[in-house]
């Protein structure tokens, strides 16, 4: 037999509990419980200690292979080698923790500012906290829009009613109160006395006692069938596609220089040492580090500017993002509501509509949204004689709110919504002039729809106005009570523009992100926005449209289109997974309920602070200020930290790739060892250094003028055009090694040494920009670290420490030639970075116009 659910205990049996009801748990002993249950979070976060993540980072199986390599040549008497090669990867091991455990730290804390939070009763009184933190027992107040935080008993309701979509499909919210159920409602479908974790309120509100928190609920069992890993976004996928391609190589190319020298017997321990070294040199180890610090700097610089970042990754995605579709209200207007006019069906100015509305606004217990609020700011009616009985709460399907209220003589169901939709649920109408209401035929309907589509025509947003008599005895407000209903009229506001609109829109527009704007409101409103804000319409498609397309229409009719009126919720949506599907990178920014499956679908969801819980939760970026300028000056930070992400891939497959190839090349001919295992990894780490201020630097201006995507050919061409010249260049520092200075192994060594990392290094100024290095500046920094590094290289000969390397100084001579050829080098690369640029921006242009062509 099946265990007894949670929700049929009877809750007078746990005495331990309800004792304590009003007051809540105290302090002290939600810490206790804090400790016990752990905390409320349903998914396990791998919060591994410290030394853990730390420990972790030595899995990389070269690292490993190294470490094990140069344990066995301690053995054989190589025990420096030993000593530097643990301390080279300790120390590059170490770089790498530091580095993104801070910048993550940093990040972070700011997600947490913008973390959902919950009202319980602790010590008597109210505490906002973190839903982390809620523990069964928690008293927990649960109101319009809220997030359900934890599984719990209803003790009190009212009106409540929840939308659990997430945990049974029902896609209507369903009303919960307290009491007892008959123990064979063992289903959560049935369990009307309970909430469940991840559920949202849509109206009224509710005292629960929180009975099972974190995996422990509802959604934590299922978690993991629900956990939507959030899809890999494009630059994830590029990244780790690029990563396999480097891998690939590296494989290749170790087995190969492992092979050859073997076959002219080579001492085996050296060259396998050297091989994994050269392995070490070639694999991008630091890419995740930049990746994630350059993220983190990305979410601090843009918490700056007043925009919080909860997933990292989608900063990528706002940098690429090339459609922005957002709502309207609060937007692109100032959602500062005012109620302007209240007429009859006829136009004329009426008291009762104002008092109908104002009844209705009062009363619901539904989210209070700005035109609820402007109802009742706008005069003070007086409802003491009223009483509420019961309320069918709004929902944007179909788009209207009723309440039932009682006078003691009388019974009236009061609804207000939609103009479109009130004027379809009634039968009749009344006016001022005469007492009889009128049957609502034909014509009058028409001239009716022509009143308030003319009041909508001139910007104002309608509201019908209806009611109905119902019986003295009618119980509970039900949907099918809204028919036949009375029409009184239309309540009128204004919302106007913002002024910063306007701008704003344009510097989108310039950057290459192209606005859409999908609402709920009707289309004659929105057109009158669009017309002051100078948004010229291309298109407009409503949700009736919508309904009766398929999908695959729809993806040939969201192109053009850029307004989308009276759509409903999953409609939003529809028009999202349309445009994605069309190989956009889509933005989605919005408020409401409604909103919420449109911000999860999107490429980046963002959302504002005073948002609802269950957008703020679906988003993934939260503005501070309601602002489209907020949101400009974001995407640019996000291509900008694209642009150094870029840099480093840049770098990594272009000068470093060449200097180890030239390295397995070099090991064909050479009687000994091109560079010895502790140089190829002091080498690399002293590049790796020189890399570390990379998510610090400047990007050009022009490479944040329009989105941008991971181009995994455009990195291959990159790379065969650049690499190959460094390796020529090695191949002649080999030469001058040989030839002109007639160096021994160790000179032979040192002098690569140099002028390899001195290459390597110094090549970033010419990488970093798409234009001259003498116009772009790189941050200070950067610059400080890339010459400290080479001094570092040029001067370690000379040293007690460079003896260890088994460096030899070598002469002056040296170094002027060296001087020399690193300056042809860089002129040469900037030759081929230009030339290079030129070309594949014609290539693109003309995949362009072929595409264009093709479409
Ligand atoms: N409290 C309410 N009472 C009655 N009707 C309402 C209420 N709130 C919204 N409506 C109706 O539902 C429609 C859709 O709601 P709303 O405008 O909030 O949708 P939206 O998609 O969020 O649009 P927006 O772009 O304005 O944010 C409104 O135009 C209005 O007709
Ligand atoms: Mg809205």
């Amino acid at each position: 037999m099946k265990s007894k659910v949670w929700w049929l205990e009877s809750l007078t049996g746990e005495p331990d509990h309800l004792s304590k009801l009003n007051a809540g748990l105290s302090s002290a002993e939600a810490r206790k419980r804090l400790a016990q249950f752990g905390p409320n979070l349903f998914r396990e976060r791998d919060e591994k200690s410290l030394l853990r993540q730390y420990l972790s980072r030595f899995k990389n199986p070269l690292v490993l292979i190294l470490l094990v390599a140069s344990a066995v040549s301690a053995f054989t008497g190589e025990v420096t080698n030993f000593l530097i090669i643990s301390f080279i990867v300790l120390l590059s091991v170490t770089l790498d923790f530091v580095q993104e455990h801070r910048a993550n730290q940093a990040a972070d804390k700011l997600r947490q500012s913008v973390s959902i939070r919950a009202i319980v009763v602790r010590d008597s009184q109210n505490k906002e906290i973190s839903v982390a933190q809620v523990v069964p027992g928690d008293l927990a107040l649960l109101s319009a829009g809220d997030l359900i935080p934890a599984d719990g008993r209803v003790l009190e309701a009212r009106d409540f009613f929840v939308k659990q979509a997430l945990l049974t499909g029902e896609t209507y919210p369903v009303e919960k109160h307290p009491g007892e159920l008959p123990t064979t409602a063992t289903e959560i479908q049935e369990a009307t006395n309970a909430v469940f974790m991840g559920t949202s309120v849509i109206s009224g509100s509710a005292r629960i006692l929180v009975v099972k928190t974190g995996t422990a609920t509802a959604i934590g069992e299922i978690a993991d069938s629900i956990s939507r890993q959030a899809p890999a976004t494009s630059f994830e996928l590029g990244a780790r596609r690029f990563g396999m391609l480097i891998m690939r190589l590296t494989v290749l190319m170790v087995l190969f220089v492992l092979l050859v020298n073997l076959w002219f017997h080579k001492p085996w321990l050296d060259s396998f040492l050297f091989a994994v070294a050269l392995a070490v040199g070639l694999t991008p180890e630091l890419l995740p580090m930049i990746i994630s610090v350059t993220l983190a700097r990305g979410a601090l610089r843009m918490a700056k500017k007043h925009m919080i970042v909860k997933r990292p990754a989608a900063i990528q995605d706002l940098g690429s993002m090339d459609m922005l579709c957002t709502d309207k209200t609060g937007t692109l207007t100032e959602a500062k509501i005012t109620m302007e006019r209240h007429v009859d069906a006829e136009g004329q100015s009426s008291e009762r509509v104002l008092e109908l509305a104002y009844l209705n606004s009062f009363f619901e217990s539904g989210l209070k949204n700005p035109l609820d609020e402007a109802i009742l700011n706008h005069q003070h009616v007086d409802v003491t004689s009223w009483k509420k009985v019961d309320e069918v709460p709004f929902d944007f399907e179909r788009r209207c709110v009723s309440v039932l209220l009682d006078n003691g003589q009388d019974r009236w169901l009061v609804v207000k919504g939609a103009a479109d939709e009130i004027v379809g649920l009634c039968t009749h109408y009344e006016t001022q002039g005469s007492p009889l209401q009128r049957p609502l035929d034909e014509s009058a309907r028409s001239v009716i729809q022509t009143q308030y589509h003319a009041l909508e025509a001139e910007g104002f947003r309608v509201l019908g106005i209806a009611w109905r008599q119902v019986a003295q005895d009618h119980p509970h407000a039900v949907l099918s009570d809204e028919t036949e209903l009375v029409l009184a009229g239309f309540a009128a506001f204004l919302d106007p523009p913002k002024k910063s609109a306007a701008s704003a829109l344009k510097a989108l527009e310039n950057a290459g992100v192209t606005i859409k704007i999908v609402t709920g409101d009707s289309d004659l409103v929105t057109r009158h926005v669009c017309t002051q804000l100078n948004i010229p319409v291309t298109g407009l498609l409503t949700g009736k449209e919508i309904e009766q397309i398929d999908d695959h229409t729809l993806r040939a009719r969201v192109e053009t289109a850029n307004l989308f009126c009276r759509v409903n919720p999953a409609q939003k949506d529809r028009v999202i997974q349309a445009l994605k599907a069309r190989g956009h990178v889509v933005g989605y920014l919005g408020d409401g309920i409604n909103d919420a499956p449109s911000l999860h679908s999107a490429d980046v969801g963002i959302s504002v602070d005073s948002a609802v819980d269950v957008a703020k939760e679906a988003a993934d970026m939260i503005l501070l200020k309601h602002d489209l300028h907020v949101l400009h000056e974001a995407v640019l930070e996000g291509r900008r930290t694209f642009g150094n992400i870029m840099k480093y891939i840049m770098m990594g497959t272009s000068s470093n790739f060449g200097n180890m190839f030239s390295m397995a090349g070099a090991s064909l001919f050479l009687p000994f060892l091109p560079m010895l295992p502790t140089q190829i990894l002091l080498n690399n780490i002293l590049y790796d250094v020189s890399e570390v201020p990379i998510p610090l630097d400047e990007v050009d201006a022009e490479e944040i003028a329009s989105p941008r995507v991971l181009d995994l050919s455009f990195i291959r061409n990159f790379m065969l055009v650049i690499g190959p010249i460094s390796s020529v260049f090695d191949f002649m520092t080999f030469y001058v090694m040989l030839a002109v200075l007639h160096a021994d192994e160790k000179l032979f060594q040192t002098g690569w040494f140099v002028e390899s990392l001195c290459t390597q290094v110094l090549v970033i100024f010419i990488i970093r920009t798409r234009g001259s290095p003498l116009k772009s500046r790189a941050n200070p920094i950067l610059t400080a670290t890339s010459l400290l590094v080479v001094a570092v290289a040029m001067l370690l000969p000379f040293t007690p420490l460079g003896v260890h390397f088994r460096f030899e100084p070598p002469p002056a001579r040296f170094f002027f030639i060296l001087s020399g050829m690193v300056l042809v080098y860089l002129f040469v690369v900037e030759l081929a970075k230009q030339g290079f640029y030129r070309w594949s921006m014609a290539n693109h242009h003309r995949r362009h116009r072929f595409r264009a062509r093709a479409a």
